[in-house]
């Protein structure tokens, strides 16, 4: 399923322009998109679940019209949604909420639904603990339940907002992994502000700051933007590099300190040219639009 953007504005009460003219194209599989706090993804994904109304410009998703209010009440068929704060029944069981929301989305025939709450515990790795009451689990259970909920009309479109902020390392990684599983021939949208996880998940991704979108490409691309932007500095302890750089990350080597950076250097002497990652692509971008902004 392809979805087209194009000029998309949302302005909210107060003035707050949230996007500003979004123009974006999601192919089939995993799309990521990575912004900081505020860039405005819940807002497009709100958008394109059809809980929000934008302001103005186009959305399809496939054939559907995501711009008139039949369109909207037809996506919704054929979309999943995990938002940031899912709210869950904390008395429930997993098996019991996952089939009260089963009833909810008209999912009449009581046997094809357990079956499928059956189906979908399996795949999340839940039915273990399907009894259990959804307070007691972890946050990497709750945010495995939603994915659950999220799937139960088996959705060609699945959004997720942040699912993996507040996750402790391990339930990170199960939960990218169970993502990555679902791509196959259904869109994933996966919006986050932690790099690795489109660095694992996705082949796609659009980056997003202050309300646009200031690049769209594949991962290779992003990486080649800041081909010969990424060094190791190394100086004796106390001493700082000099330049027009962000310090990515540091690393005690004892005596003395590795920088790794993203920018122009002032003096070339310790320093080492390195191959950028995705987060130093992500870096060096944010970079560019903070100078564009100053200018
Ligand atoms: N209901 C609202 N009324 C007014 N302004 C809003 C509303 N919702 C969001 N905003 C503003 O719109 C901008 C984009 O917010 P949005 O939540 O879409 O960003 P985000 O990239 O999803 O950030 P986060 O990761 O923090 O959720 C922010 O400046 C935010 O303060």
């Amino acid at each position: 399923m392809n979805i087209q953007i194009q000029n998309l504005t949302k302005t909210y009460r107060g003035n707050v322009q949230a996007l500003k003219g979004i123009h974006l194209t999601i192919p089939n599989g995993m799309f990521g998109l990575l912004g900081p706090n505020g860039a405005g993804k819940t807002t497009l994904m709100r958008i394109m679940a059809g809980i929000l109304r934008p302001t103005d410009g186009m959305l399809r998703i496939g054939e559907l019209n995501g711009m008139t209010e039949h369109g909207r009440t037809e996506i919704k068929r054929i979309l999943g949604y995990l938002p940031q704060d899912l709210g869950m029944y904390p008395d429930l069981s997993a098996r019991e909420f996952l089939d009260y929301i089963g009833i909810l989305k008209g999912m009449d025939n009581r046997k094809q639904r357990q079956q499928r709450v059956e189906d979908l515990l399996a795949m999340v790795a839940l039915s273990d603990v399907a009894k259990r009451k959804i307070k007691t689990f972890s946050g990497g259970m709750k945010r495995r339940v939603g994915i659950a909920q999220a799937l139960l009309n088996d959705p060609q479109l699945l959004i997720v907002d942040e699912p993996t902020a507040g996750l402790d390392p391990e339930e990170r990684i199960r939960f990218r992994n169970l993502l990555s599983d679902l791509g196959g021939d259904r869109t994933v949208l996966l919006s986050t502000h932690i790099v690795e996880d489109i660095a694992q998940a996705c082949n796609n991704l659009a980056v997003m700051n202050s309300g646009a979108v200031v690049f769209q490409g594949t991962i290779a691309q992003l990486l080649q933007e800041a081909h010969g932007k990424v060094w190791v500095i190394s100086m004796p302890n106390g001493v700082k590099p000099r330049g027009n750089f962000t310090v990515v990350s540091t690393l005690n080597m004892g005596g003395n300190i590795q920088y790794r950076v993203v920018g122009e250097l002032s003096s070339l002497s310790n320093a080492t040219p390195v191959e950028p990652g995705l987060e130093d692509g992500y870096v060096w971008l944010m970079r560019e639009q903070h100078s564009f902004q100053t200018v």
